[in-house]
């Protein structure tokens, strides 16, 4: 099972939510263990899970699947919703703001209590098994006027906030997940704190726990500590060499 670190109560929502076939919409700054969390119960569940990662040429025929030629004929083939509903499974749509609204209408029959999904092209109106659930996810920070989720849609989903894990939860994570001593991730997770505390001034993102896994993966792989962090903690978060320069003298406020 992928190793999950509970934030708080989520593992019981997400379960609570599943029994009673709610859909489940996971908010939260990239890398901060939605995925994660989506991986780990799915097998906590012993459900497959079929994970669609949006983008903003996404369209309902990529959820729900086509028609293709095959050795000469046109044969029927499912898409991941299709698949998910069809199997009984957990259908996870990563940062589904930015999939295209036809996309997203797609999901609304079987977001509410109908639970069905009608397949225009077959003629199919599939009912959703008991263990089928829907879990979508976004970015809020990312969001502009143009891609916000609807009201229609976002209020067919039972909503969990999310956000970088607290200090000790973290250094856990990363201890674990990298094979670092949890005494060498500490400072990076100090430095991470005050690299987030930039957010909204210089950065649009702080930096996320994926990105200290990797620091930590690099340091624990023999990379020194300073060089791990100037690839893992200072270029991935900007391109600005002023705002680089800035993110360096808290590095060096840290790592003297
Ligand atoms: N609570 C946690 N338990 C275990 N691992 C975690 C946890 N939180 C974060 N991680 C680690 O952080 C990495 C990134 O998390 P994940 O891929 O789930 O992010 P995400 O929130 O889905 O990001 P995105 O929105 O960009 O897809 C994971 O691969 C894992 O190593």
């Amino acid at each position: 099972m992928p190793f999950y670190l509970p934030q708080g109560n989520e593992c019981g929502l997400f379960e609570l939510a599943w029994r009673h076939q709610l859909p489940l919409l996971l908010k939260g700054p990239t890398g901060c263990g939605k995925t994660r969390f989506v991986a780990h119960m799915a097998a906590r569940l012993g459900r497959p899970l079929f994970t669609v990662s949006c983008h903003d040429d996404l369209t309902a025929a990529d959820l729900t699947g086509r028609y293709l030629l095959k050795g000469g004929d046109t044969v029927w083939t499912d898409g991941p919703l299709t698949s998910a509903v069809r199997g009984g499974g957990i259908c996870y749509l990563d940062e589904v703001v930015e999939a295209r609204k036809d996309a997203t209408v797609v999901l609304h029959p079987l977001t509410d209590d109908r639970r069905i999904l009608p397949l225009e092209r077959t003629g199919e109106m599939l009912a959703a098994p008991s263990e089928f659930m829907l879990v979508a996810s976004y970015n809020p920070g990312y969001q502009n006027v143009l891609k916000q989720l609807k009201p229609s849609t976002r209020q067919r989903f039972v909503a969990i906030e999310f956000d970088f894990p607290a200090p000790e939860l973290e250094r856990r994570v990363v201890a674990e997940e990298s094979g670092l001593d949890e005494g060498k991730v500490q400072p990076l997770i100090l430095l991470a704190q005050r690299l987030r505390a930039l957010k909204g001034h210089d950065l649009e993102e702080g930096v996320s726990t994926r990105l200290l896994v990797y620091c930590a993966t690099l340091i624990q792989a023999g990379l020194a500590v300073r060089d791990a962090v100037q690839v893992t903690m200072v270029e991935p978060l900007s391109d600005d060499s002023e705002v680089k320069a800035g993110l360096e003298e808290v590095v060096k406020a840290i790592f003297a």
